[in-house]
C-alpha cells in the first residue's frame, strides 16, 4: 500500500510544517498554463538524448502512448499520478546506454486512450503485457513509481513468465491497510492524504480541477520536493497539461477509485518470485523493509535518503545508478 501509518506519522512533523506555512511553490495561474505551448510527445521525446521516439501501439482495447530509445536488454517505465512518462526523463539517457527503454503512458495518462474502465491494476498491467509482446518482447524488466509501482507490481504477480527484474519506486501495491487511513490526522501524528478522498468522488474533480491542475501539481511538489528547482515551471507545465482536460482528471481518478479491485486482486496473488528492488525515500523505507517481504521472495531495500516521494526527479542520479546495478 502506498502510505501506512508508519509513513504518515513520519511524514507529520516535516510536511505539516511545510503545509502549515502554506509551503505552496509560485503557481503560474492556470490560465498561463494552458495559454503556454507544452511541446508535443515527439518534441519532448526528441529533446532527451539517446535518440527517444514517440510511439502508440493499440493493445487490449485501448491505444497506449509510449516512448521508447537504447538498445540492449528491455526496461519498462511506468510512473504515476499526476505524471506522466516525462517523470523519467533524468534516468532515460542512461538507461538507453546498455538498454531498450520503454516508458509507456499507463492507460488514462497523457497521450493514451482514457477509456470509461478497465483502470484495476491487474487489467492495466494487462495492457503493458500485451504492449511489450506486440514489440517482440518475452521478458522484461519493469520499474515502477507511485501509481505505476502498482501497475509494475501486478504485472509481475499476473505476468511471472514475462518479468525478469521488478523495481518499485516509492509505492507498494494497495493493500487492506489503506482502509485504515485517518481522514482526519492527529495533529502533529500524520499527514492530510486528502487526494486519496478527493480522487474517490465521482465527477467533482473533473468539474473543479479541470484546467486548474497546475494548482494541485505545485501543491504535491510544494508538500515533497525539498528543493522546489528540482521540478522547475516548465516541467510543471507539461504535468499540468497532460491532466488538463476533465477526461484526464477523470482517468486519474480512476486509478484511485479501483483500489476496492485492486485490493481485492492483491489478495489473490502468491509472492513474486522475481529478483525485486525496493528503491524507497525516507518516509517509506520503514515499510518498504517491513512490506516488501511478505509480497516477494528476493527482496533488496535501498533509501533515497534526500527523497521524500518523487525520487526520479528528487534522486535521479542515485536511481540511475541503483537501476543499472540491479538490471544489470
Ligand atoms: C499512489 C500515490 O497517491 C499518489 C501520490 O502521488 C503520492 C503517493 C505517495 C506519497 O508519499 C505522496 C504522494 C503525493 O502526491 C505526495 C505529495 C507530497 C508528499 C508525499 O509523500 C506524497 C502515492 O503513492
Ligand atoms: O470555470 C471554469 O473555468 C470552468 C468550470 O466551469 C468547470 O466546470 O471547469
Amino acid at each position: 500500500m502506498s502510505l501506512d501509518r508508519r509513513k504518515m506519522i513520519s511524514l507529520g512533523a516535516g510536511s505539516a510544517a511545510l503545509a502549515m506555512a502554506g509551503g505552496v511553490a509560485t503557481a503560474e495561474p492556470a490560465a498561463a498554463t494552458a495559454r503556454r505551448r507544452v511541446p508535443s510527445d515527439a518534441a519532448l521525446a526528441r529533446s532527451i538524448s539517446g535518440g527517444f521516439h514517440s510511439r502508440y501501439a493499440h493493445v487490449n482495447g485501448v491505444r497506449l502512448h509510449y516512448v521508447t530509445g537504447g538498445s540492449g536488454a528491455p526496461v519498462v517505465l511506468l510512473a504515476g499520478w499526476p505524471q506522466t512518462w516525462w517523470a523519467w526523463r533524468h534516468v532515460m539517457p542512461e538507461l538507453a546506454r546498455s538498454h531498450r527503454v520503454i516508458a509507456v503512458d499507463i492507460r488514462g495518462m497523457g497521450g493514451s486512450d482514457k477509456p470509461q474502465g478497465g483502470y484495476d491494476k491487474k487489467n492495466m498491467a494487462r495492457d503493458v503485457h500485451e504492449l511489450v509482446r506486440s514489440l517482440g518482447h518475452s521478458r522484461v524488466d519493469v520499474v515502477g513509481h507511485d501509481m505505476g509501482a502498482m501497475v509494475a507490481f501486478s504485472f509481475a504477480a499476473n505476468h511471472p513468465a514475462a518479468i525478469r527484474r521488478l523495481a518499485l519506486v516509492d509505492t507498494l501495491h494497495v493493500d487492506e491497510t489503506q482502509y485504515d487511513l485517518p481522514l482526519l490526522p492527529r495533529p502533529g501524528k500524520g499527514f492530510n492524504l486528502w487526494w486519496w478522498a478527493f480522487n474517490q468522488v465521482q465527477g467533482l474533480p473533473a468539474q473543479l480541477a479541470a484546467g486548474r491542475m497546475r494548482h494541485i501539481v505545485d501543491w504535491l511538489f510544494a508538500n515533497s520536493l525539498p528543493d522546489q528547482g528540482l521540478v522547475p515551471d516548465f516541467d510543471r507545465a507539461v504535468y499540468a497539461h497532460a491532466y488538463d482536460s476533465p477526461d484526464a482528471v477523470r482517468a486519474g481518478t480512476a486509478w484511485y477509485q479501483a483500489a476496492h479491485q485492486d485490493i481485492a486482486d492483491l489478495k489473490t496473488y502468491g509472492k513474486v518470485t522475481a529478483p525485486v528492488l525496493g528503491v524507497a525515500s525516507q518516509l517509506t523505507y520503514d515499510q518498504f523493509r517491513q512490506v516488501l517481504p511478505t509480497l516477494a521472495t528476493d527482496v533488496r531495500v535501498v533509501c533515497a535518503d534526500k527523497s521524500i516521494h518523487y525520487i526520479p526527479e528528487e534522486q535521479p542520479e542515485l536511481l540511475s545508478r541503483e537501476l543499472l546495478k540491479f538490471l544489470a
